[in-house]
């Protein structure tokens, strides 16, 4: 008998009866009668329903028992279109029959973290989701609520899944651009789709930028800290970060009605209302003076006052908006973000206050305030307590934490008053070293070569200093690493690097103080006491870095016997642990680069492959930019015959699809471009036959000798070169080794860009490798701009395939046109290739020539269409350009398309010129053939 558990998407309808009769069957573990076979490669297996349709499963490990978790039914035996199975063709004759458990491998059970027998359904986003009760009650919650949960509760999981019941536009906002694109991946996971919803993912910042993109750049602390530092002496003022608090949390950000407190304003809040007391604050605010100077001489912006001078630009546009992380944001934030919805109480706020490490003057009670003065928000609060990330120890810890937080500042506010439970088995441990002898380098050595020990630092700043001892590339500041885990965190001179701050937080707080199991709700005493927003980096900071932390944690300081260590109750002199050294395999720290770079963490991405997947580098010179320009000079130098040089560029251009570069070698009598077509089958031989074969065994020692992103003589990344064979096979094992589907090619075109330049030009590619390969070489959301704003398009959205289409076919198509045509695409340019396209990428009902047409009408520029993008420019009926004033963000910049077609010599203007150029030689071509003609006439006397 199985514990059996049915996704909670699923919905039998007509199917009910074969339904519940094959759940019966595969319960009893009757894998007979239920026909179950599997499919090989993915550790899915597939029941029977009835003759047409089938159920996909999978087996699940919770406890030491085995379940089943259903996923989907397959209708009509259409396997491609499974969520699942996207794209792949499946020969049912061929799935191999299983008859028992027995014949399951080990290797096929999802282990998972926890499963609530009293709810058979399971959501989805990653991984398999089974939510306890509290979680479930959350998430029936009606609209508006706030959700405050500890450190790995469950908040982001449970929102991402709450925005699957709504219907419209949708907004999930957060500080983070890297949570932000985190949560998208999550959502979208194993192909979700949603026609009632249209939602953007987008970080604070981005936020803004879709209002309107600010000249300048955001002043961050680091470049506060440095400027302050000139003033240090004058002003008498020491602390940066305390300044820096008051500035982003309390001159501005705290009043809606300004962009910044005046002067007798400021001096006027009470005790309760800014870090500084009243005899400091004319200095801090007469620095604030200077430090407005400072921002508009440097083309600087601080974000709180923008966001004040942007409320202008903002509409009420959303059906709904979720605020993750909500503690982050000020009140002008949270201000402008509100300010975007149709209906003002459709929200959800999540967070946790003890994870603020951003300066604000955050509080649940002050935010709720905000809400209940404008009746937005009664009594929907709800917290989530139990922890499904950390160990017991680490639990410990936390909670120990919390309580030396709560004796020493009192509580924050009332909601913010709980420990964190856990249900865990995992034991885990807390290691003190002290930097003495060669302790610490002997744990730096130990643990460099192993993915599951990071290292981690209070601030940036302090990573120098910590490489001394770690080499490993897994070194983060806290800020850096919000919303990751690690098995191992190490942390590096915490206590001992700000033992004066640390020594403040545990003024006054005794042992006995923390013998308590609950948190008593108890103000601080002192009114006038700022020491908790002065201090609350520091602790937070300390407890976000400590719940990273999966199973163990390693405490090295410089010095011990500080008083926070005792009242944490690490045992500095626990006899040594001796340790083993760690190292992961090759394969691992490929792994771990690809998890970071999906994070967006450059800094740690390179440092692995650097220093743990150092490669050779390849002795030949690819065809970069500049080496394009340089040998097409020497080819199409009429004066000299450089074959190597026309070889070298014939190859290329053909690769490219660069007919007008081909054409021109054919006028210089270059035998291989007459009849270039012809030579495409020579290329793939000379150049990409393993990949065509998607043999990948025959590139894996060049992937083990030059790494997983090295460049070819063609420029191209391995993922370029499978991307234009169409290999799957390689594409699945390069991206889970790390390569990046955004590196880009010479013409600065994308694996995903090639897929369809490929698919466009054979017919052959578009029916068989598009549908499996499009999917995996998803890019994160496309950043566009026309108007001066931003626009976010994720993956998933018809808009981005067209984009990225129109980037490559519409030189393809141009390139062809002759100087009486008009310089622009028609839908019969398209559409019959488009006819080819897998089901998978593009629908049927999205081929049809209306469908097309009225996607390029609506995102035309003068469309009076509410969603439109102005994608498109209209030159004339059913003529359509990519709008020539649209930019894309590329590396982080702003490219105009009209700036990527002259990157790729295929601007309008210059196929124009070619296309003219063309008619004027072929008239002269006929010319003489008519001169010709005449002369023949009267020779024979006609
Ligand atoms: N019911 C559950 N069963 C198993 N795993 C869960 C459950 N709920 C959450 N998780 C997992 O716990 C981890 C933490 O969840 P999530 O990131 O949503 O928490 P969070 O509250 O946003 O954390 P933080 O505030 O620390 O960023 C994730 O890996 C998530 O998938």
């Amino acid at each position: 008998m199985f514990d059996l558990f049915i996704y909670n998407d699923i919905k039998p309808g007509k199917l009910r009866k074969q339904f519940d009769k094959t759940v019966e069957q595969l319960s009893r573990g009757d894998f007979v009668s239920a026909e179950v076979k599997k499919m090989r490669d993915t550790g899915l297996y597939r029941a029977r329903l009835d003759y047409e349709n089938r159920l996909l499963f999978r087996f699940g490990r919770y406890n030491d028992r085995t379940c089943l978790l259903i996923l989907e039914i397959i209708m009509n035996h259409a396997y491609d279109k499974s969520r699942f199975l996207r794209g792949s063709g499946v020969d049912e004759s061929k799935l191999l029959p299983v008859r028992s458990q027995q014949e399951v491998p080990e290797g096929d059970l999802v282990p998972l973290t926890f499963l609530n027998p009293r709810n058979s359904r399971f959501h989805l986003l990653d991984k398999v989701l089974s939510f306890d009760d509290r979680q479930e009650e959350v998430l029936s919650l009606p609209l508006p609520h706030i959700v405050i949960g500890s450190a790995g509760s469950g908040k982001t999981a449970l929102t991402l899944e709450k925005m699957k019941s709504l219907t419209g536009r949708v907004l999930y906002i957060t500080l983070s651009p890297f949570l932000a694109e985190n949560s998208a991946r999550l959502f979208y996971s194993f192909n979700y789709e949603n026609d009632k919803l249209e939602i953007d993912f987008l970080s604070y910042r981005e936020f803004l930028e879709t209002l309107k993109i600010p000249d300048g750049k955001e002043v961050d602390f680091r470049t506060f800290e440095s400027w302050f530092a000139r003033h240090r002496q004058a002003t008498r003022l020491r602390d940066a970060h305390k300044t820096f608090e008051e500035y982003r949390g309390v001159i501005t950000g705290q009043d809606i009605t300004k962009e910044y407190l005046s002067f007798d304003e400021y001096l006027a809040l009470g005790v309760k209302q800014s870090i500084f007391p009243v005899r400091e604050r004319e200095t801090v605010y007469r620095l604030f003076e200077k430090y407005l100077l400072f921002l508009k001489e440097n083309d600087f912006y601080d974000v709180n006052i923008l966001t004040h001078q942007w409320l202008s630009y903002c509409k009420p546009v959303y059906d709904y908006i979720v605020v993750d992380e909500v503690q982050d944001f000020t009140n002008i934030q949270l201000h402008i973000i509100l300010k975007s919805l149709n209906n003002p109480t459709n929200f959800i706020l999540c967070g946790d206050s003890n994870q603020v490490v951003y300066p604000n003057f955050f509080s649940w009670s002050h935010l709720k305030s905000m809400f209940y003065r404008s009746g937005l928000i009664e009594n929907e609060v709800k917290i989530l307590r139990a922890n499904y990330r950390n160990s017991q120890t680490i639990t410990t810890l936390a909670n120990r934490l919390l309580k030396i937080k709560n004796a020493r500042f009192g509580s924050i506010d009332k909601e913010s008053n709980y420990l964190l439970t856990t249900d865990t088995a995992v034991k885990g441990d807390a290691v003190f070293i002290e930097q003495v002898g060669n302790a610490v380098a002997d744990l730096g050595q130990k643990t460099r070569q192993s993915v599951k020990y990071a290292v981690l630092v209070l601030r940036n700043e302090d990573k120098a200093k910590a490489r001394e001892f770690f080499k490993t590339p897994l070194l983060f500041s806290v800020q850096e690493l919000k919303g990751l885990e690690y098995e191992n965190v190490i942390l590096y001179n915490f206590i001992s690097e700000n033992a004066a701050e640390y020594n403040a937080v545990c003024e006054g707080v005794t042992r006995d103080n923390l013998l308590v199991d609950e948190l008593t709700y108890a103000r601080g005493k002192d009114k006038t006491d700022k020491s908790h927003e002065i201090y609350k980096f520091y602790i937070n900071a300390l407890y976000v870095a400590l719940t990273r932390a999966v199973k163990n944690v390693f405490i090295v300081e410089k010095s011990g016997g500080h008083k926070l260590l005792r009242l944490l109750e690490i045992a500095e002199d626990a006899p040594k642990r001796i340790m083993k050294e760690e190292i992961s395999s090759a394969d691992d720290w490929k792994m771990e680069a690809r998890r970071l770079e999906m994070q967006g963490k450059t800094e740690q991405v390179d440092a692995i492959r650097k220093g743990m997947l150092a490669t050779v580098k390849p002795d030949w010179e690819p065809m970069t930019i500049e080496q394009y320009r340089i040998t097409k000079e020497e080819a199409l130098n009429p004066e000299n015959f450089n074959k190597k040089a026309k070889d070298r560029l014939f190859d290329f251009a053909l690769l490219h699809n660069q007919e007008v570069v081909i054409r021109q070698l054919a006028e210089l009598k270059y035998k291989r471009a007459e009849r270039f077509e012809t030579e495409r089958s020579s290329l793939y031989r000379k150049y990409y036959h393993h990949y065509k074969k998607d043999n990948l065994q025959m590139i894996l020692p060049l992937l083990n000798r030059y790494g997983v992103d090295y460049r070819d003589q063609h420029n191209f990344t391995p993922l370029h070169a499978a991307a234009f064979a169409g290999a799957v096979k390689i594409a699945k094992t390069l991206l889970s080794h790390g390569a990046s589907p955004s590196s880009l090619d010479t013409f600065r075109k994308t694996p995903l860009q090639i897929t369809l330049e490929q698919a466009f030009l054979s017919s052959d590619y578009a029916r068989n490798r598009l549908g499996e390969i499009y999917p995996l070489l998803l890019t994160d959301a496309l950043k566009i701009q026309t108007d001066g704003f931003l626009i976010k398009i994720d993956p998933h959205k018809v808009e981005y395939l067209l984009i990225n289409l129109f980037l490559v076919v519409q030189p393809m198509i141009l390139q062809k046109k002759s100087f009486y045509e008009e310089m622009a695409v028609k839908i019969d340019d398209l559409i019959e290739n488009l006819q080819h396209f897998s089901d998978a990428v593009l629908p049927p009902h999205r081929k049809k020539r209306t469908y097309m047409l009225a996607l390029l009408a609506k995102h035309e520029i003068e469309s009076n269409n509410p969603y439109n993008k102005k994608i498109f420019k209209r030159i004339s009926r059913g003529n359509y350009q990519l709008n020539p004033d649209l930019a894309i963000l590329i590396d982080g910049n702003w490219v105009s398309v009209v700036d990527i077609f002259n990157y790729r010599d295929l601007s309008v203007v210059e196929l124009r010129e070619h296309a003219l150029q063309r008619e004027v030689k072929e008239m002269e071509a006929f010319r003489k053939k008519m001169e010709k003609e005449r002369k023949n006439r009267e020779k024979w006397g006609w």
